[in-house]
């Protein structure tokens, strides 16, 4: 007799697995908020390091808290010289969230608390995963030119050390708020898939290493992190925006996903998408060239009419980092620079009130039989 299948949520879609203070997500009015705190105002009023500190604290930073987390992220930067010959050992071609999620599992292995699990070494070992991935992610990027790795520099601020560390100089401000403005507006977004997973790995008791590295493969996923690459590219095979309502209806032909819109929570609009828009239109201001936005605009307008369906983050955020001169298959890994942030304080909080993971599964295979010996098997 076989058993009624109960109620399963594929994809544990609208479950709730457990409660969080770090970020609220409103789909209802399309808002998000960071410890209270809309994300559209931290965008204008605060950094991307005060907003780290605000994830890993719960509250913003006085001048002096602030102080002494920049003077922490600066002197941890530098990798080691058997890191960076990890780094130079990699496959010219390989992609660089592969070459971040290596570089965070060595950094695991040569961390001096590796093994330690409390609260307070979690906490220390993440500002040095803060500190290092940039560099990791640039010399990645580097080699992978030919270009020798650029070291970071202790007396530039977070984002300036960014682009220092991937170009060799730092730009114009307003690209640098634009990139900040990024940082924030990826740092965080309650249990989505690559956080789930951190928080799945620390709920065995493993360490921060392991859960950021398996966060890295979960966000590598073009349905998920990976999808801002794939905007860029999909924006490229667009001739212009002319052309992009067919190409789009192309698309609809073969039932295929467009990347950059839709979104499991957010049914109705992506909370951080006019913030990114803004500051992406502002890189083409700067940069002069305005056709990607050009075209974004009438993918946008045509999905929304034709499919209801609205762009993510990850939409605007593609063409705002090619402005900036970013190659393309280094967006996925400036979102790990910053969703380390939101990971980080997920494992905090999971290991501060933890209970293993582990839902169940129900079974729809063969029903139990005998096993042949081998000389009986057909
Ligand atoms: C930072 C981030 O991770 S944001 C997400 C980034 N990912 C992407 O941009 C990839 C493209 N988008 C998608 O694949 C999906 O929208 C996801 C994975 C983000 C969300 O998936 P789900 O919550 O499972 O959405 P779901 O599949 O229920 O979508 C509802 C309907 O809209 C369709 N749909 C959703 N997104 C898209 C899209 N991007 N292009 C075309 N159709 C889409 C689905 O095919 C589905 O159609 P159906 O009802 O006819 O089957
Ligand atoms: O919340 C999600 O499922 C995906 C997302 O937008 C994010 O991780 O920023």
């Amino acid at each position: 007799m076989s058993e009624a299948t109960p109620d399963i949520k594929k994809g544990l879609v609208g479950v709730y697995a457990d409660v969080s203070a770090i970020s609220k997500v409103m789909p209802e009015t399309n808002s998000l908020t960071y410890g209270g705190y809309a994300v559209q105002d931290l965008c204008e009023e605060a950094s991307f390091e005060e907003v780290a500190y605000l994830l890993w604290h719960g509250e913003l930073p006085n001048a002096a808290q602030l102080k002494a987390f920049q003077a922490e992220e600066r002197a941890n930067r530098a990798l080691s010289p058997a890191l960076l010959r990890v780094i130079r050992e990699m496959p010219r071609d390989a992609h660089p969230m592969d070459a971040v999620r290596t570089a965070v599992s060595f950094m695991g292995m040569e961390d001096p608390e590796a093994g330690d699990v409390s609260d307070a070494a979690q906490r220390r070992k993440a500002m040095r995963l803060l500190a290092k991935i940039p560099t990791a992610v640039a010399a990645a990027n580097r080699l992978s030119k030919g270009l020798e790795p650029v070291a970071p520099d202790p007396a530039l601020p977070y984002c300036e050390n960014f682009f220092q560390v991937v170009f060799g100089r730092v730009p114009q401000p307003e690209v640098i708020k634009a990139f900040d403005v990024s940082m924030i507006l990826y740092a965080e977004h309650t249990f989505n898939a690559s956080t789930f997973t951190a928080r799945t790995v620390t709920s065995t008791g493993a360490d921060i290493h392991g859960a950021i590295a398996a966060g890295i493969a979960a966000l590598k996923g073009p349905l998920h992190g990976g999808a801002n690459e794939a905007v860029m590219h999909m924006l490229k095979e667009i001739p212009g925006p002319n052309e992009a309502a067919s190409w789009l209806e192309g698309k609809f032909d073969h039932k295929a996903l467009v990347m950059g819109f839709g979104h499991r929570v957010y049914k109705s609009g992506d909370s951080r998408v006019p913030t990114m828009t803004k500051y992406a239109e502002k890189m083409a201001e700067v940069v002069g060239d305005r056709r990607w936005m050009e075209t974004s605009r009438v993918l946008a307008r045509v999905m929304l009419e034709k499919k209801k369906i609205h762009p993510n983050l990850d939409f605007p955020a593609g063409p705002a980092y090619y402005l900036m001169g970013f190659d393309i298959p280094l967006f996925t890994p400036i979102f790990v620079c910053s969703r380390i942030t939101g990971w980080a304080a997920h494992v905090f909080e999971q290991g501060a009130d933890n209970r293993l993971i582990r839902p169940l599964s129900w079974y729809t295979g063969v029903e139990q039989r005998p096993v042949k010996p081998l000389s009986e098997r057909g």
